[in-house]
């Protein structure tokens, strides 16, 4: 049997829910396995109500998601057990040790023979760095330990995809970093991790894919690169004209000039603009340059070119 190039596919992925609340509308999203796929957007936007509809916790409305090539939800049974899943954080059992508190889990999958259950549980416990707190009671672990105990209890079986929701939610910078590190480790293994977040910069930083949610609807999906090149950077232009240099600038359609000491920015004219004729008309105009060019556009960029509102408005 070939295996489906996606890891995880939808064709207009609806979800209303009781009382009328349209959460998610027409998502079409595709998933490619080996990604490790960002699904952006802010709080309310409908990145946990898709996740649910995927991992087959609640049905949708209409349309159709099929996860490791399988319908979703009338497949869960086959799906579910290749599938590690950590969502609005771990059910944990806070007076038992974090090694008892993964015993318990393995022991509730009735594929886990018992015989090796210590063991896979101790290599659960070596690959989430907590290892050395085993023994401690999950009600003494930081949030940070506590979101990877829940990342072990999802790793005791090898698993072809991750779905993690807001990972790193609430996490301390270096909770951060450990729960970034680890999803790259997985990653190259070969897991599929598809994480969602509100966070630009933790997806630039850890996501080669990403999709990009605004009210319910999916935005934009590609590749980290391809998002951030699909805008272009501002032009910024250092001098000491800086008056001149806005000038000249206006009058060859740049938009939205800010001048920051001897820095001024813009955005250029869409369409082709050629930013040499932009430096010649400065040239000309006797604004002295010392330096010019375009910032890198970031994802952030993006997300306010196609939204048109900056990324932390509630949606
Ligand atoms: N059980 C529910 N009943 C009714 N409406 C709901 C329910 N769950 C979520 N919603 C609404 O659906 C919309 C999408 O919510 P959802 O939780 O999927 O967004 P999200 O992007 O995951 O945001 P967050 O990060 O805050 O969880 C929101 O307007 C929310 O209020």
């Amino acid at each position: 049997m070939t295996e489906p190039a996606a890891a995880i596919e939808t064709r207009g992925l609806t979800k209303r829910y009781r009382g009328g609340q349209l959460a998610v509308a027409g998502l079409d999203l595709v998933v490619p396995r080996g990604s490790v796929f960002g699904f952006l957007g802010p709080n309310g936007s409908g990145k946990t109500t898709t996740i649910r509809m995927l991992m087959g916790l609640i049905e949708p409305t209409a349309g159709l998601a099929r996860v490791l090539g399988e319908p979703m939800p009338a497949a869960g049974a086959r799906v579910l057990p290749r599938v590690g899943a950590l969502i609005e954080g771990p059910a944990l059992y806070g007076f038992l040790s974090g090694r008892d508190n993964l015993l318990r889990y393995d022991a509730a999958d009735p594929a886990a023979d018992p015989r090796t259950r210590a063991a896979r549980v101790a290599a659960a416990l070596e690959r989430v760095g907590l290892a050395g707190a085993a023994g401690k009671k999950a009600r003494a672990y930081s949030l940070g330990m506590k979101q990877r105990l829940g990342l072990a209890a999802a790793l005791l079986q090898p698993r072809e995809l991750l779905v993690l929701d807001e990972p790193t939610n609430g996490l301390d910078p270096q909770g951060m970093r450990e729960i970034r590190t680890l999803v790259r480790s997985l990653a190259s293994e070969g897991t599929t991790v598809f994480l969602s977040s509100h966070l630009l910069d933790e997806i630039e930083q850890v996501c080669t894919h990403a999709a990009v949610m605004s009210r319910g609807r999916l935005l934009t999906q590609g590749t980290v690169g391809e998002l951030a090149a699909s805008t272009r950077g501002r032009l910024a232009v250092t001098t000491p004209d800086t008056a001149d240099a806005v000038r000249v600038l206006k009058e060859h359609g740049v938009n939205d000039l800010v001048v920051a000491d001897d820095r001024v920015t813009g955005e250029p004219a869409p369409g082709p603009a050629d930013l040499a004729d932009l430096n010649a008309a400065l040239v000309r105009a006797g604004v002295r340059v010392r330096a010019f060019g375009t910032e890198r556009a970031s994802l952030e960029d993006a997300f306010v070119a196609l939204t048109g509102e900056g990324f932390d408005v509630a949606g």
